[in-house]
């Protein structure tokens, strides 16, 4: 049964949500749309970049393919969602992979584990899960490592999992890196002025989730709301301004990048599913780094050490990361004084991803619409 048979309605994002989510049997995924294979569908339409917005040479040092090779596509019913199909190099996604385990969750960027754990103790999260990521299995059940624990860590301004907000008072400088890469993603899908100020990162398990939502806590929504995803593949549901309007369901595989912009900027949208990637992808894409990347000069290369490659290579097996990064506020804009109460959207009763920071008794009160991540 393909999910276009899945009954309509009230309940329709809901529904298609559970019914990727299922484990037994596995669902069939005939209806999901993968962009890596091109204009598949007449929903599928190519999307105008600004070729000129970006030199050739601008996006290598962020690890970019130049702008004229990317494959970049709008869905029909979407207007201003863009979906760019791995416009990276080959060899450059080890360097975010990097970044995303190892340099972005150290201080003073905040993350999940700072929830319920003393600063001391979460500030070496790679330093402390080298050992365990790297050495072979035994076979017994181990501890997780931190790495393995970690869920989510935010970047500039941080975003408050309990007010739905960000403020003045709580910012850190984003990474540049990560600026660079958005600036440019950004300009070539037609937004020049793009200021990437908070980052959302989030990193799923094979059996992770992310629940029925909306990002509107930004106070400008005129700006897009870019994503980028690294290792395990993931089914990506995207709906419309209204929580019970059918989703379409697309694969995001590694190296995929979204740029969620003008009406699709508020749509509802979930990730109810990772879908493990092909091994042999998996593989050549983290040697790329030791080949094609490792001697060009650029803002993101050089080859990882032995170390970092193992333990990322290792992560990545069964992993996914996703980056978001958003413009908060537009130029001259500011904070108000006493921050507005949360808007009430479905997002924020359902505890959006604000479930990824608890545990304990808001991960047993699970639903389908809310993030969650089973403990094996
Ligand atoms: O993981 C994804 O692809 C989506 C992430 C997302 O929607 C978010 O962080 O707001
Ligand atoms: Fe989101």
């Amino acid at each position: 049964m393909a999910a276009s048979t899945v009954v309509r309605g009230e309940d329709a994002f809901k529904n298609i949500f559970k019914f990727y989510k299922r484990k037994k049997p596995p669902p069939d995924f005939s209806d999901v749309t993968d962009f890596s294979k091109g204009l598949t569908s007449d929903k599928i339409v190519p999307a105008v970049l600004d070729l000129s917005a970006v030199s050739d040479s601008e996006a290598a040092r962020a690890g970019l393919q130049p702008v004229k090779t990317w494959r970049a596509f709008g869905l029909q019913g979407y207007p201003g969602f863009i979906f760019i199909s791995n416009p990276f190099l080959r060899g450059s996604q080890p360097f975010w992979i990097r970044q995303c385990l190892k340099t972005y969750p150290q201080k003073p960027n905040v993350c999940n584990l700072d929830m319920h754990m003393s600063p001391s103790d979460t500030q070496d999260i790679w330093g402390q899960s080298v050992h365990g990521l790297s050495s072979p299995s035994s076979g017994k059940r181990e501890p997780k490592t931190l790495l393995e624990r970690l869920r989510w860590v935010t970047l500039g301004y941080h975003y408050n999992w309990d007010t739905k907000t960000y403020s003045a008072n709580h910012h850190t400088p984003l990474p540049a890196d990560l600026h660079l890469l958005s600036v440019q993603i950004s300009a070539a899908c037609g937004f020049p002025g793009f200021s990437a100020q908070a980052g959302i990162l989030n990193y799923y398990r094979h059996d992770s989730s992310l629940g029925i939502h909306v990002d509107e806590s930004e106070l400008d929504h005129s700006r897009p709301l870019l994503s980028f995803s690294f290792g395990q593949s993931a089914i990506f549901l995207l709906g419309g301004v209204r929580r019970e309007d059918t989703p379409t369901a697309m694969y995001m595989h590694s190296g995929d990048v979204m740029v969620m912009s003008g009406q699709s900027r508020l749509f509802y949208h979930a990730v109810p599913r990772i879908v493990s990637a092909p091994q042999e992808q998996t593989a050549l894409e983290m040697e790329g780094c030791r080949m094609a990347f490792s001697s060009q000069d650029s803002t993101v290369g050089g080859a990882l050490s032995e170390e970092d490659w193992v333990v990322c290579t290792r992560y990545i097996q069964s992993s996914r990361l996703n980056v978001t990064v958003r413009q908060v506020l537009v130029p001259g804009q500011s904070f108000p004084e006493t921050p507005s109460p949360p808007q009430k959207t479905d997002a924020s009763q359902a505890g959006g991803h604000q479930d990824r920071q608890a545990d304990g008794e808001r991960r047993r009160r699970r639903r389908c619409d809310s993030v969650e991540t089973s403990e094996r």
